[in-house]
């Protein structure tokens, strides 16, 4: 099957490589030329486990990138997946410019493209944008119809950064919004239908266009907020003197709760998460319903690298003192460093007065955070991070973070602020860990 893919970050290029390795040929466009050389080199853009394997395999042979949509023509695609970002406003509502910006380019070719193309929306959109902003884009520069001349269907991404091949191939569900269109509906079962021919076990949910949009929010707002939850219950541990891990093992052991996501520490950040619940509680808002819960699940998540910073305040005043800070990515796996929770931790310290030395095992990370704070210096191993350092602050549980041990010997007053519980307590430095 032809695929095309628009949008070449974290999801288009993951989802472009497996699809590849499905067996489909695929064509991705990307406005950014940077991007379409990497690709067609067999790189990744971005830095995801196993993806330049994949794309190794597969770049010049069935996958191919260009910075032209008009390409698409003659490359005929039956499906056409949009990748492409939807971040925030200033005011946590969804920005849909460049979704928009996109279904426009899209719907200036998709009139010349042979046949019924679907277009897919595989990017996170509040319920009712691909039927109010996304379709009316792609039907007014395209002069085609919905269901007439083109397809239209959403099916929503739950991969996570850091095992993104793996999510992919093996996921715990797909999601189909068609509105009963047979022809879009039938269009993504051909997609997908050698994953499900290699797993039959994969629940497929075929829905409408708005159900398939917030089912993605719900289940982001629904581990978000789970993770607050095991943050607040845990920082109520830690007033006891009570150790919220062994707590959350506990509670993990009822099947109605479940074992994951339950590891609290100093809270949820990246691409997703911060996003999305903002974004649709925004949404709520702007239909009338206020939602509470979903806004406390915020508002403890925000508290949660401010109530770091105090522990570390509790034993050591930084003014003019060198702090390592260990961890930038958002999660361990990743080069991502959006809405990661070393950023407040980062500013809190700035703010103290204290002189930040950082470390990621990942270089790409340590990069990307660099362009949020140049005046931080970075290093290249934990060791010569520590050496000298007043505290540290364990913001990203990294598993090479559970190896350090004699490291911690270097710094000049051993104070540990673990925010993940990633390293081991032991004798002779200072432990705090958040929740327990
Ligand atoms: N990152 C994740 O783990 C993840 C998982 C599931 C769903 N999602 C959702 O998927 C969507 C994409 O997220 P992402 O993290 O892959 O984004 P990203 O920022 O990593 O990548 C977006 C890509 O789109 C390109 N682009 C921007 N404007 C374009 C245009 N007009 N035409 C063509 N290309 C253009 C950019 O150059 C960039 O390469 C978002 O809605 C996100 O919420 C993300
Ligand atoms: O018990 C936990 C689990 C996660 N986190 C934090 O939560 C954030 C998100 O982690 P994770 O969900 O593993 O990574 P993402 O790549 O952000 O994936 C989420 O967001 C994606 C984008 O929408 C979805 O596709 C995925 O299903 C959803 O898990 C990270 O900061 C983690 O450190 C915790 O603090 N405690």
């Amino acid at each position: 099957m032809k695929i095309g893919i628009v949008g070449s970050g974290y999801v288009g290029t993951t989802i472009a490589a497996c699809f590849a390795d499905l067996g489909h040929d695929v064509m991705n466009v990307d406005v950014d030329e940077a991007v379409v050389t990497k690709l067609n080199d067999g790189a990744a853009p971005i830095s995801e486990p196993d993806l330049d394997d994949l794309l190794g395999r597969y770049a010049g042979e069935s996958l191919f990138a260009t910075t032209e949509y008009e390409d698409l023509v003659d490359f005929r695609p039956e499906v056409i997946f949009l990748a492409l970002p939807t971040p925030s406003n200033d005011d946590g509502s969804i920005d849909t410019s460049t979704i928009e910006a996109g279904a426009e380019a899209l719907g200036g070719v998709l009139a010349d493209i042979e046949g019924y193309p679907t277009v897919v929306v595989k990017s996170t959109v509040v319920p009712g944008t691909t039927e109010n902003v996304i379709g009316p884009a792609l039907e007014l520069e395209s002069g085609g119809r919905i269901g007439v001349d083109f397809g239209l269907a959403v099916n929503p991404e739950f991969l996570r950064e850091g095992s993104a091949v793996s999510d992919f191939t093996d996921p715990d569900k797909l999601v189909f919004g068609t509105d009963d269109d047979d022809r879009a509906r039938e269009a993504l079962e051909s997609v997908y239908a050698p994953l499900l021919d290699d797993d039959d076990d994969v629940p497929v949910v075929e829905t409408g266009l708005r159900e398939a949009e917030i089912i993605k929010y719900a289940n982001n707002a629904f581990l978000a907020a789970k993770v607050s939850l095991i943050n607040e219950l845990g920082n109520i541990c830690k007033e006891y003197g009570v150790d919220a891990y062994e707590v959350a093992d506990a509670i993990g052991l009822d099947d109605r709760i479940g074992e994951q996501f339950l590891r609290s520490g100093v809270g949820w950040g990246g691409s997703c998460f911060p996003k999305d619940v903002n974004a649709i509680v925004a949404a709520a808002r702007e239909q009338g319903y206020d939602p509470e819960l979903l806004q406390a699940a915020i508002d403890v998540n925000d508290r949660q690298p401010q109530r770091m910073l105090d522990l570390m305040d509790d034993h050591v005043d930084v003014e003019g003192k060198r702090v390592a800070v260990l961890g930038l990515a958002f999660k361990p796996g990743t080069d991502d460093v959006r809405n990661s929770r070393a950023i407040p931790i980062i500013e809190g310290l700035q703010e103290r007065g204290a002189d930040v030395i950082a470390y990621d095992p990942n270089p790409a990370a340590r990069d990307n955070m660099a362009k949020h704070f140049p005046d931080v210096e970075y290093l290249a191993s934990p060791s010569p991070t520590l050496s000298g350092a007043h505290a540290a602050l364990i913001v990203t549980d990294w598993p090479e973070f559970g190896e350090l041990d004699r490291e911690f010997d270097l710094m000049s007053n051993s104070v540990v602020i673990d925010g993940r519980r990633i390293v081991e307590r032991r004798e002779g430095i200072t432990y705090e860990g958040l929740t327990w």
